[in-house]
């Protein structure tokens, strides 16, 4: 989300209400902005002798603090401010604040070693409020509450004892997914793949979650999932909850509706379409995640349920699109790569004639360290998932205070050069020696982890084995049948970033996919 657009936006938002309200919201919005500059004045923490004040960057105006300054690349602007002032900074937007970290061994010892102060989530009043009906479900849970419980469901049902289930599904829908765009790319000369690839993710989650898929992207109950999804993202965004740093800004909220909408929206749109779902999945035929939940003694009521299983479903669309977009940009931008990981898989088709299961991974591992190199260099997310502390903590001589938010410069993080060498380079190689599962990484000590995109701790994601088998079907699938290559409008963009929400999507591109006159499937 473009910062700079969210200034314009609540300009907009004003320049919209009537007169009268507009007069008293202005008087109100002064006296809130006054109030604001206070608490913020009000807030600069002292700091002991021992302990060391946390850099903050240039670029911060009174009020707003850093929030113009960001670019519409926050990732970005922030590393470079990283680069600068060393791996840990403080960053004002509005009321609030933000540590950055962008060095994964400080990562490591405040998310995961001093996890049980570290893992609270930072709540955007829609996300903690409407969406997760305060608090309820997993993602934007706190530790504190019933997310205990959430938490142990999720990890059951997303456990590789359950996953591997629905091995077959997922290689189908990747199959289907790989002559879907084959066949597009010949009729339309190349493809802008978000769509296909939101396809393939939201019909592989429903199918395991509901056992349920759509034949085609008219269903009107895949657009409706699809907008909802899309509209998560928005009512989440900055813009919409930029009364959490700039209070003044609740009062133009207020006179828009902008609370209601949002309720409205949970209310109306999305519980009753995942209750129907998951009371639909309780009958249907064959296995689905509902039915593997009402089979456990679990005791999730059932908004609780609803709350979890649309967490699952969304987390579970977006992150698999953008990662396998960014693998598709980078093999068309690296040729060779591409011609030795599909090398590797025609060696294991010509032994065994057929593409390989994940659990004979180890069988390619030119083809993993490839995966888990474009997941470093290209990071999905610019943050992660931010968290916060509910009390001070102290980090290397650093002071957190109470209710700072903690974000993970993702981008900083998988480019350290310490951690990495050439780390601003495509070098799959680096990975050859370090074939564990990317789960195991994360549950691993923070030398061998091979990236950090699934977070730390104890709110790492439970969704990584699903991610990794979503990952390799596809990235296998299209490989052995197809050749990435640019159309004639040119290679894509592999640098710059749109970011969306918690995601950083590649900016538009097209691409086509030929078939491979020697492919061996
Ligand atoms: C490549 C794909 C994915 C990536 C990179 C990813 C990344 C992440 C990250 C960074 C977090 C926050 C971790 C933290 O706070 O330390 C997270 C949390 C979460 N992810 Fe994923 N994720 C992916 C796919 C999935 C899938 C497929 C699912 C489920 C179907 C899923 C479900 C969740 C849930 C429920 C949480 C919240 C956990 C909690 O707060 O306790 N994710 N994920």
């Amino acid at each position: 989300m473009n910062l700079n657009a969210i200034y314009s936006n609540s300009v907009t938002l004003l320049t919209s209400i009537e007169p009268q309200k507009k007069r008293l919201s202005i008087i109100a919005a002064a006296t809130a902005l006054l109030y604001a500059y206070i608490s913020t004045k009000n807030s600069t923490k002292k700091y002991s002798k021992n302990q060391k004040e946390i850099p903050k960057p240039r670029f911060s105006y009174p009020i707003v603090g850093h929030l113009l300054s960001l670019g519409d690349e926050p990732d970005r602007t922030i590393a470079t401010w990283h680069n600068e002032l060393g791996p840990i900074l403080q960053l004002q937007f509005g009321v609030l604040s933000w540590i950055s970290i962008s060095e994964p061994k400080l990562a490591h010892k405040l998310l995961t070693s001093l996890g049980s102060k570290s893992s609270f989530r930072y709540q955007p009043s829609f996300l903690g409020g409407h969406y997760s009906m305060n608090g309820k479900g997993l993602v934007f849970a706190q530790p504190d509450g019933s997310w205990k419980d959430s938490r142990a469901v999720a990890l059951s049902l997303l456990s590789p004892k359950e996953i591997d289930k629905y091995t077959d599904m997922i290689y189908k829908e990747s199959s289907i997914f790989v002559d879907t765009v084959l066949d597009s790319s010949i009729k339309n000369d190349g493809i802008v793949p978000f769509d296909y690839l939101d396809f393939y993710a939201l019909n592989t989650v429903t199918n395991i979650t509901f056992g349920k898929r759509f034949q085609s992207q008219q269903n009107p109950e895949y657009r409706t999932l699809c907008s909802i999804a899309k509209d998560v993202v928005l009512f989440g965004s900055v813009t919409n909850n930029l009364q959490d740093y700039l209070p003044v800004v609740s009062i133009v909220q207020y006179f828009c509706g902008t609370q209601s909408k949002m309720k409205k929206f949970i209310e109306t749109k999305r519980n009753p379409i995942f209750q129907k779902l998951i009371e639909d999945a309780s009958e249907t035929e064959g296995i689905n995640m509902v039915k593997t939940l009402d089979g456990k003694s679990f005791d999730l009521s059932d908004e609780e349920k609803v709350a979890l299983i649309s967490d699952i479903v969304i987390a579970g669309v977006d992150n698999i699109s953008v990662v396998l977009s960014w693998n598709i940009i980078i093999m068309c931008h690296y040729p060779e790569v591409q011609k030795t990981a599909s090398a590797e898989i025609d060696s294991f088709i010509r032994l065994n004639g057929r593409l390989p299961l994940f659990k004979e991974r180890l069988q390619l591992p030119y083809c993993i360290s490839v995966m888990k190199e474009c997941m470093r260099y290209r990071p999905n997310s610019p943050f992660g998932g931010p968290r916060a502390v509910r009390e001070d903590v102290e980090l290397d001589g650093y002071l957190i205070p109470k209710g700072t938010i903690i974000v993970a410069n993702l981008y900083g993080i998988n480019h350290d050069p310490e951690f990495y060498h050439n780390p601003d380079m495509f070098i799959p190689e680096r990975f050859m020696g370090n074939p564990s599962t990317m789960q195991a990484a994360l549950n691993g000590s923070v030398e061998n982890r091979d990236h950090f995109s699934f977070g730390w701790g104890r709110r790492k994601c439970p969704g990584a084995h699903l991610s990794e088998i979503e990952i390799f079907s596809t990235f296998i699938s299209i490989l052995a049948k197809c050749f990435i290559v640019p159309t004639d409008e040119g290679m894509p963009d592999i640098d710059r970033v749109a970011q969306v929400g918690f995601s950083n999507w590649p900016r538009k591109f097209k691409v086509k996919f030929t078939k491979r006159p020697d492919s061996l499937i």
